[in-house]
């Protein structure tokens, strides 16, 4: 039987291994770049911690990708310092940053001087979005030209977790947790006004572990996981990259993947 689908659906995108998720994922994010530094000259993109910096190694030595342009942002960090282990930037660094020509200045960390004050850590945050966003346009949300995200074993996404009250912020754009139930407990998050406010936004998840999960998501949304929660408003849309092994549970309809 076929699905129907509202219009502005999750877009699900399956590929049989992780190194063609990885390709094609470097193909919808050049292709988002280029959408973006076509129309205005920049491109505002905000990157998850967690698997995700690994999985964007088909952007190491692609000439398609204008570094000079982007303008990166972490869509939620772990209050620790930049160069600890659990450090969403330093892994991203590891993975990615150290391997391209991107300035450094274009890459939005956390305030290290802050970390002993959640809250003025992410007021400072929130400021440094402030400066990206609102100068240019008068909008009350940013709008990031792409939002990556990964999900949790538990559906959190970012650092907003299943019964969170972050879960109902509805004026903050970046907020603090400091009762992570995954370690470490600190951490600063982009709020869901601020993600589903994007262009576009990519959850990218692979491996047999996340399939439960993923059905649980996708097929019952009306549970209301964090990573449920993620609807970008029109004309912002959502995408799903994943591998076969982790859509191996999802009944929800799949999407070839086309630019
Ligand atoms: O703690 C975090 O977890 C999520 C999911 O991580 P994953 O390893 O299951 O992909 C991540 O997206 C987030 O940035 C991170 O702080």
């Amino acid at each position: 039987m076929a699905h129907h689908q509202p219009p502005n659906a999750p877009i699900l995108i399956s590929f049989p291994d992780s190194n063609e998720l990885v390709d094609s994922l470097a193909k919808f994010i050049a292709k988002a770049q280029k959408d973006a530094i076509d129309k205005k000259g920049r491109f505002t993109i905000a990157l998850s911690g967690g698997s995700l910096p690994k999985m964007l190694r088909g952007l190491i030595g692609n000439p398609q990708i204008k570094w000079a342009h982007w303008q990166v942002y972490y869509v939620d960090e772990r209050v620790v310092p930049l160069d600890h282990p659990d450090s969403n930037h330093r892994s991203c660094k590891e993975h990615l940053f150290s391997k391209v020509p991107i300035p450094d200045e274009n890459i939005h960390a956390i305030d290290p001087t802050l970390l002993n004050d959640l809250e003025e850590l992410s007021d400072a945050y929130e400021k440094t979005l402030i400066h990206e966003f609102a100068q240019k346009d008068a909008a009350r949300f940013p709008v990031f030209d792409l939002i990556l995200l990964g999900m949790g074993p538990d559906g959190h996404t970012a650092s907003l977790f299943p019964g969170h009250e972050l879960l109902a912020e509805e004026d903050r754009w970046v907020a603090y947790v400091d009762d992570s139930p995954k370690p470490p407990p600190k951490r600063i998050t982009f709020t869901y006004p601020v993600i589903n406010h994007a262009a576009r936004v990519a959850f990218v998840a692979a491996g047999k572990e996340k399939a439960e999960t993923l059905t649980t998501i996708l097929d019952h949304p009306e549970e209301g996981l964090p990573s449920s929660r993620v609807k970008p408003a029109f004309p912002g849309q959502l995408y799903w990259f994943v591998d076969d092994a982790a859509a191996s549970k999802v009944a929800f309809p799949r999407t070839p993947f086309q630019l």
